[in-house]
């Protein structure tokens, strides 16, 4: 069942090690498949260097393993939950990247400091809070989920596909497992070169609005000229 899923995403899964952007099994990716309403993801716990195609869990959106030997990711409730959350997206990605995560348990969000940020992603990089003891000691995962999209009933999940979460780590998605791992390698970078930015000076100020526009909409939406049109 889904073989090609499976294989496109066990091959995002490998771009993570490649990148740098794992330490250890900390991380994953899923992909869904829209029509059928499954979605894959890597197994709890295992080493990529022993993973397979064939170790990928598909799961139902009830939060049902529908196939698969292992355990599927611990983030696993939490990625069913975007997916429930944002109907344009097809992949998601969990890290505990280092910059990203400095950031995320500093509880900041990212300011658009420079246009390398500003090509991705619009605006501030938000911080969701962390989640109270009783979120935690209830349906964990579910609740770093819910907590995600209520963040963004305000925002604009295509135009900012990237979130930190207190205290833990980001998540970043796209339209496939692929273009969700990009978006966590683009995070990363950006996110490393903010907190460059405000070791060298602590006075710096976001990037100018007029800027900010400049790079994300010749790239982005229906006036894009150049690159990727959403
Ligand atoms: O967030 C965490 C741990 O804090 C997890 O994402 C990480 O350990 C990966 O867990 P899984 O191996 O995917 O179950």
């Amino acid at each position: 069942m889904l073989e090609e899923l499976k294989k496109e995403i066990y091959e995002a899964n490998m771009l993570l090690p490649k990148y740098g952007l794992v330490t250890f099994t900390w991380g994953n990716v899923s992909g869904i498949d829209r029509e059928k309403g499954l979605f894959v993801i890597k197994p709890s716990g295992v080493d990529y260097d022993k993973l397979t195609p064939e170790d990928m869990v598909v799961m139902d959106l009830d939060g049902n393993r529908v196939e698969g030997e292992y355990n599927p990711s611990s983030d696993t409730p939490t990625h069913l939950e975007l997916y429930k959350a944002f109907p344009k997206i097809g992949g998601i990605v969990h890290t505990h990247s280092a910059w990203a995560t400095s950031w995320a348990q500093a509880g900041r969000g990212i300011p658009c400091y420079g246009t390398t940020h500003a090509d991705y992603m619009y605006g501030e990089i938000p911080c969701a809070r962390c989640l109270n003891a009783e979120e935690i000691n209830g349906a964990y995962e579910k609740n770093t989920g819910l907590l995600i999209a209520e963040l963004f009933t305000d925002r604009d999940y295509e135009a900012v596909p990237a979130v930190l979460c207190k205290n833990h780590g980001p998540f970043t998605w796209g339209k496939d497992g692929h273009e969700a791992v990009h978006n966590a390698v683009v995070l990363e970078e950006v996110a490393k070169m903010a907190a460059r930015c405000e070791m060298l000076n602590p006075q710096v100020e976001p990037a100018p609005q007029s800027l900010q526009d400049k790079h994300y909409y010749r790239k982005h939406g229906a006036n894009a000229y150049y690159g990727q049109s959403k």
